[in-house]
């Protein structure tokens, strides 16, 4: 018995939507992959001497201050020059998605981040090492647009968030394989890093080769006229022969997206957009100004700033890295389950409480170039754990789930590039600024993330509405004219007035 719940259309659990979203995901791994990475190389030696010597003796330097010693423009411009091109090539990869579907946008996430992979593992100088990085940027942007999306529209409402949230649950295996592979390769010399960044070819060749196999999503099918293969991509993901209500649905959805030849004007300029355009952007915003990105990149940096030592730092990056996969999915199994709001709160109030404690423990212990005695050393990595944990079930799997569920079929690629492009310029900002940020305000810079924190804890209070179970093209009628606060903007005359 297909399991229902309040307007939602049948629907069972098919093989064919597991297999698909888990292929899909590859697109996650790679990103990850390129995270954990990212922060792994940049402490090694090996890697700095070949392109950053300058940061490689200010290291090495005795006296130099802990908090200071990774600081450099360039070094943080190798992390950051990925997300920029990412951003300009999420922009491009919603056309794509809207003209050519999900599935096609995936497979060239996947050519373009191959050519990222070959070039940055051969690179012989820094301008090889850049040009890598920002094919490496393309190959993320257009993943990054496609996948949820993808996810989003072949799920059922039912499990829709289980599924999407696989996505971040293979970002998370990717950063911790990275910081393995890391740990590993540190050891080899002088080219040790060389491994570590062509291992990024697995994620991509698994996409790749992965999305062949696929079907595309219903949504995007009917939307692009191919409307027998859509009632056909209906029937085998839904694994029901009754599809009659939810294509009917689908068709009024496309009806008013084939009128809209302008979504991103349309998006910005139809009030009755504001409320889906704002939850989308700012939760993926808030994702990043939890401050995990200063551990994903840099958690080596930091512990090695705590004193301790090379093998111990990316070691505990890899403790970091374990705990990050394992509690994703918690939001796996409970985010159809206890809804997307609850998890959000809950795990605001454990990160602000762990980001508060680390932030006193290093205000406290470490002043000026002296290592953090152990024991505080290891209860702040406990802290960080903590910390991560709740991200994990949270706001970083969220931030990708709700964007690509909350938009209309007419604005859904044009509003998720909104979510999926301030991701990348709040990681960049953050990629870039942060090893200056430390530098600078040294332990305040918890305190800094601390209170985004209660910022987005608020949101999550008061206005983010709750999806869970609520049927993709449902939306509108279900969630946003229901709201206490958003409802005023879904007026009637709104929808009329801004076809453009
Ligand atoms: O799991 C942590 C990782 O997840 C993301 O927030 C993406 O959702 C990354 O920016 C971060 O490095």
């Amino acid at each position: 018995m297909a399991p229902s719940t309040g307007r939602n259309f049948p629907a069972k659990l098919t093989k064919q939507v597991v297999l698909c979203s888990l292929i899909a995901a590859f697109g996650g791994l790679m990103f990850g992959y390129d995270i954990g990475i990212s922060g792994g190389v940049t402490s090694i030696d090996d890697f700095l001497l070949e392109f950053f010597p300058s940061v490689y003796e200010k290291k090495h330097r005795a006296k130099e201050n802990n908090y200071c010693k990774y600081d450099n423009q360039l070094l943080q411009l190798f992390t950051s020059s990925l997300y920029l091109a990412a951003v300009v090539c999420s922009w491009a990869a919603a056309f794509c998605c809207k003209k050519f579907g999900r599935k096609r946008t995936m497979q060239m996430a996947a050519a373009f981040f191959l050519v990222g992979v070959v070039l940055n593992a051969a690179s012989v100088n820094l301008y090889m090492l850049i040009a890598g990085r920002i094919c490496l940027g393309a190959g993320i942007g257009f993943g990054n647009q496609a996948v949820p999306l993808f996810i989003s529209e072949i799920a059922s409402a039912q499990y829709r968030g289980g599924l999407n949230v696989c996505f971040q649950m293979l970002i998370t295996i990717g950063i911790l394989i990275a910081n393995v592979v890391n740990y590993f390769t540190s050891n080899i010399h002088p080219y040790g890093w060389r491994i570590s960044l062509g291992g990024a070819g697995f994620p991509a060749i698994f996409l790749g080769l992965g999305s062949l196999l696929i079907v595309e999503t219903p949504s995007s099918l009917i939307e692009r006229g191919k409307t027998e293969e859509g009632i056909k991509a209906l029937k085998t993901t839904r694994g029901v022969e009754d599809v009659q209500k939810e294509y009917e649905e689908i068709v009024k959805a496309t009806e008013t997206a084939n009128k809209i030849k302008h979504p991103f004007r349309n998006l910005i300029m139809k009030r009755s957009s504001w409320p889906q355009l704002f939850c989308g952007t700012i939760l993926q915003v808030f994702q990043q100004f939890t401050g995990i990105n200063i551990i994903m990149f840099y958690a080596p940096v930091l512990f090695q700033t705590m004193g301790l030592g090379a093998d111990a730092s990316l070691l505990s990056a890899v403790v970091t890295g374990s705990i990050n996969s394992v509690s994703t999915l918690v939001a796996v199994f409970g985010v159809d389950k206890f809804g997307r709001r609850k998890l959000l709160i809950q795990a605001a109030v454990q990160m602000l409480i762990s980001q508060v404690f680390v932030g006193a423990i290093l205000k406290q212990h470490l002043k000026t170039t002296n290592a953090i005695p152990m024991p505080y050393a290891y209860l702040t990595v406990f802290l960080i754990c903590v910390f991560v944990m709740g991200f994990a079930w949270s706001w970083g799997p969220l931030g990708w789930l709700i964007p690509s569920e909350i938009f209309p079929l007419e604005t859904r690629p044009a509003g998720f590039f909104f979510a999926v492009s301030s991701n990348m310029i709040c990681t960049f900002i953050i990629a870039q600024a942060f090893l200056t940020m430390l530098c600078q305000m040294r332990s305040g810079i918890f305190f800094f993330f601390a209170a985004w924190i209660v910022v987005m804890g608020s949101f999550a209070v008061f206005l983010l509405p709750e999806t869970k179970g609520v049927p993709i093209d449902e939306m509108n009628e279900q969630v946003w004219k229901k709201h206490w606060f958003w409802h005023r903007f879904i007026k009637p005359e709104d929808e009329q007035q801004a076809k453009c």
